[in-house]
C-alpha cells in the first residue's frame, strides 16, 4: 500500500510546487518563531493557496494557545494541525475538536518505553502520531533537527493510532528505514525536513524528488515481496 510522504518546513510557493510535483502527499508549514523554517501567516497563506487541493496542508505549532491557532487558521485554511510541543492528551483532543481538524501529535522517542507511553497516552486523543527523535540538548527547537533514532524501538508498537516515522531521514536512508518498519501496525508514512534541504529552510528540489522516489520504491518492493 502506498505510504504518505510529508515534506515539512516549506518556506516558499516554489518549494511547495516542487514538493507536490515530486509526489508528496502532505506539506508542513512551521509556525514556531525560533525555527529557520518559520513562516508568517500571510506567507503561509500564499504557499498553501498555490497547492491547495493537491496536497494536505499541515500547520505545525509548538504549545500554541487557542488565539494563535484561531488567528492562523483564519488566515491559512489548514487540513491538519501538528502539535510538536509538550501538549497533553486532553489538550490535543480539545484543539482537534475546537478547529474540526485532524491532529498529528509529534512525540520524541528514544526507547520502547517512550513509544508505549506515547501510544497509551495519546491513542484516544490524537488522529495520528509522529515518532521523531528526541531533540539533542543543544537544540533550539523540538523538531527539525536532522537527528535519527533507532527504529528498532518501534518493534512493539500497537498501532491503534496511525503513525508517521521521522527524524533524520534522507533520500539515502529512507528506503532502509521504511524496510525496517513497513510491516509494523499503524505505519502510515514518513516525514522529513533537514534531509531534503541545502540549508535550514531551503528545500532542494532534487533531494525532495529523490526522497519521494525512495519512499515509493520501498513500498513497491515490499508489495512485490509480499505477493
Ligand atoms: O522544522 C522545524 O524547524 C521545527 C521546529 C519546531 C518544531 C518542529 C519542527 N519540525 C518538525 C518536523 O515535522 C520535522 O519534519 C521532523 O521533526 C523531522 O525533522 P528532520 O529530522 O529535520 O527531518
Amino acid at each position: 500500500m502506498s505510504k504518505l510522504v510529508k515534506i515539512c518546513g516549506l518556506t516558499s510557493t516554489a518549494m511547495a510546487r516542487e514538493a507536490v510535483d515530486a509526489g508528496a502527499d502532505m506539506i508542513g508549514l512551521v509556525f514556531f518563531e525560533k525555527s529557520p523554517r518559520c513562516v508568517e501567516p500571510a506567507q503561509a497563506a500564499e504557499i498553501a493557496d498555490a497547492v491547495r487541493g493537491e496536497v494536505s496542508i499541515v500547520g505545525l505549532f509548538v504549545n500554541p494557545d487557542m488565539t494563535r491557532l484561531a488567528d492562523t487558521i483564519a488566515e491559512v485554511p489548514l487540513t491538519h494541525i501538528q502539535l510538536h510541543g509538550t501538549e497533553k492528551p486532553e489538550r490535543v483532543e480539545l484543539i482537534g475538536q475546537s478547529f474540526g481538524l485532524p491532529v498529528i501529535k509529534a512525540i520524541g522517542v528514544a526507547s520502547r518505553e517512550d513509544v508505549a507511553a506515547a501510544e497509551d497516552a495519546f491513542a484516544a486523543h490524537a488522529d495520528m502520531l509522529l515518532f521523531d527523535a528526541k531533540p539533542p540538548p543543544y537544540a533550539s527547537r523540538p523538531g527539525g533537527n536532522g537527528v535519527r533514532f533507532d527504529v528498532d524501538i518501534l518493534a512493539g508498537v500497537k498501532g491503534e493510532t496511525p503513525w508517521l516515522l521521522s527524524g533524520g531521514l534522507t533520500p539515502e536512508n529512507v528506503y532502509d528505514a521504511i524496510d525496517a518498519v513497513q510491516a509494523l501496525a499503524g505505519f502510515e508514512g514518513v516525514d522529513v525536513s533537514s534531509g531534503v534541504e541545502s540549508e535550514p529552510g531551503v528545500k532542494e528540489a532534487k533531494l525532495v524528488s529523490d526522497f519521494v522516489g525512495a519512499v515509493r520504491a520501498a513500498a513497491s518492493d515490499y508489495m512485490d515481496k509480499d505477493a
